[in-house]
């Protein structure tokens, strides 16, 4: 599945967005949500994010928080795209639409198609985002949405192939499972997780 789309998430350091750079990312993303071992200030993610070729997506990830703080941090660290994981509506997107970024809204309801908010990529996540559990996408009952969606929620190199099968996903999203100890990265799980991915 060469075409599959992975996002890495969390990352802190420059070490960690060259690992996910150069084991084949598609995007890469950096909290700005407040109470995360992984939250960084948007200074530090403008230096990150110009370490990052043009092809690979720059992602703020968000929650709860305020359309102006979001725009404030996206134009201050110059991400190219928005991840919104709050109780965000339609407006809000349309809202952040305006600002011509790549927008995630990300979501642990049973969301039936991605688009549904103006938003371009959908994120199936769990209910704790960035926790590092899985939740129950293997069940029988589950109906992938239509569309462009990311699976996130638990991932890691030795589960991405079965979740993958089970769900069909257009992409994964992943960010505790590429992680040494909660908040650290490791470049091999890095590039582990990108190779199983694609596998
Ligand atoms: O990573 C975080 O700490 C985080 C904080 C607030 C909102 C989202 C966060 N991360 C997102 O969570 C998913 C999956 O995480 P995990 O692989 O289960 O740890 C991913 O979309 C991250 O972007």
């Amino acid at each position: 599945m060469a075409d599959l789309f992975v996002k890495i998430c969390g990352l802190r350091t420059a070490h960690d967005v060259d690992a996910a750079v150069a084991a084949g990312a598609d995007a890469v993303g950096f909290v700005f949500a407040p109470g995360s071992p992984r939250t960084v200030d948007a200074a530090t993610a403008r230096e990150l994010a110009a370490r990052v070729p043009e092809g690979v997506l720059t992602v703020g990830v968000f929650r709860g928080q305020a359309v102006a703080e979001v725009r404030r941090f996206a134009e201050e660290s110059g991400v190219r795209g928005v991840q919104l994981h709050g109780e965000e509506g339609p407006e809000e997107f349309e809202a952040l639409r305006a600002e011509g970024r790549t927008l995630l809204r990300a979501t642990a309801e049973r969301v039936r198609r991605c688009g549904e908010y103006g938003e371009d990529l959908l994120l199936l996540d769990a209910p704790d985002p960035g926790s590092g559990k899985p939740w129950n996408w293997g069940a029988a009952d589950f109906t992938a949405p239509e569309g462009r969606w990311l699976l996130a929620g638990g991932l890691n190199p030795g589960n991405v192939r079965a979740a993958l099968a089970a769900t069909g996903a257009w992409g994964v999203d992943v960010s505790s499972g590429v992680e040494r100890e909660r908040g650290v990265k490791s470049p091999e799980l890095i590039r582990a997780f990108v190779g199983a991915a694609r596998a």
